[in-house]
């Protein structure tokens, strides 16, 4: 197979690829604002309370391995409907494997990164199997379809066929992966620039603490409050601008084109990566410049130059939920603490998935 990588800026047709998890997750209407809003009270009550369990009281923390337990926590209580902690725990050391995995050279023999993510994606498929006999059986005691495994359950083809349970595990495993290491990693990188820029986290506070103030006590966030963190979101594009989550995705070329002077024949994969688009100096001046004043005034920029979530048709179906997810989190931590990066200089592995080698030590000052 040939591969050029490319920026999204190609104009030429491409084809897309089938994902049946994005079709599990927007038939229902999961992931879009009308369910969303109704996720908001309880996404914030597990935000507090992991805060509670592992952040407060607490001088240092690692910020990485925090978030994909809070962000795993979500996914399986949104998708699974799952709250069980010790399956989580199991569930986040197995994704860490797949997720390497998807992103690795396919050998798979004792020692490869491929090989550990097919055990794991084995293991968590197991796992899955467990959560979906469980659901199963509280469904037939008439339990209400209320998460996209029970729809995913309930889903049958063109012919009236249910899935078998190791279909239905091998979806839902798909987007867990979609759903939680790149939320984590937002979460994190936004912990790692903004604990180094005291003037942005000066801003963020003063929003958050306007909502917070506008709110009487213990009362959870509504969709209204998410709506005015707009210079919090800001922050967040600027950080998903300068270290995206996800690197980029893989189009097919439905016909014979030109860009940039080279010749992309027919059926070729093209990988469009996140990074150089967004870098592009034409629309991000300075465009190493951490500046959430770049989308002031809601400022929009040409359809395809600014792609964290990518565009078009294949565009991410969980934009919206991570952004609750993200912004619940922000919320969260700055209205408890200010915090210091331990390692400035910490090392950013991982190839196609930014990975602070360290966890991302943080100092935590509670207010
Ligand atoms: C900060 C968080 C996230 C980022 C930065 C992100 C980014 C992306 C990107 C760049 C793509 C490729 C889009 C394209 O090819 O044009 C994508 C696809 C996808 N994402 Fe996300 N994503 C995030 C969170 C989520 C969440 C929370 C879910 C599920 C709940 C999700 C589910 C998916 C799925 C299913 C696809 C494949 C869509 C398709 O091919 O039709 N993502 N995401």
């Amino acid at each position: 197979m040939q591969k050029l990588f490319l920026s999204y800026q190609a104009s030429a047709p491409i084809e897309i690829s089938r994902e049946a998890e994005s079709k599990i997750i927007s038939s229902p209407g999961f992931l879009k604002p009308e369910a969303l809003v109704r996720y908001l009270g309880k996404m914030d009550s597990i935000t507090r309370k992991q805060m509670q369990a592992y952040w407060e009281g607490k001088d240092e923390v690692k910020a990485f391995p925090l978030a994909k337990t809070l962000t795993l926590s979500l996914a399986c209580r949104f998708f699974l409907g799952s709250d069980n902690p010790e399956r989580i725990a199991r569930l986040v050391s197995n994704f860490d494997d797949v997720t390497l995995g998807m992103h690795s050279i396919p050998l798979s023999f004792p020692g490869t990164t491929f090989y550990r993510a097919n055990k794991a994606a084995a293991a968590i498929c197991k796992e899955l199997g467990i959560v979906i006999r469980e659901k199963r059986a509280r469904m037939a005691e008439g339990e209400q379809a209320q998460d996209i495994l029970s729809h995913t359950i309930l889903a049958t083809d063109p012919s009236g066929k249910h899935m078998t349970d190791a279909e239905i595990a091998g979806k839902i495993m798909g987007l867990l992966v979609a759903g939680y290491s790149q939320v984590a990693t937002a979460m994190t990188f936004f912990m790692k620039y903004v604990g180094q820029r005291p003037d942005i986290y000066a801003k963020i506070l003063s929003e958050q603490i306007e909502v917070a103030t506008a709110k009487k006590a213990g009362e959870l966030l509504d969709w209204d409050d998410i709506q005015k963190m707009k210079y919090s979101w800001n922050v967040i594009y600027e950080v998903m601008r300068l270290t995206p989550p996800i690197q980029g995705a893989f189009r097919e070329a439905l016909t014979d084109f030109t860009y940039a002077g080279y010749s992309i024949p027919k059926g070729w994969k093209i990988y469009w990566t996140v990074s150089t688009t967004n870098k592009n100096p034409k629309y991000f001046p300075d465009p190493e410049k951490l500046d959430p004043s770049r989308y002031d005034d809601g400022k929009a920029f040409p359809p395809f130059t600014f792609v964290p979530f990518g565009a078009g048709p294949r565009m991410c179906p969980g934009k919206e939920y991570a952004r609750l997810a993200i912004l619940t989190f922000v919320h969260n931590v700055v209205k408890r603490f200010k915090w210091e990066v331990v390692f400035p200089e910490e090392k950013i592995g991982g190839d196609m998935m930014p990975i602070p080698e360290k966890g991302l030590p943080i100092r935590l000052q509670s207010h």
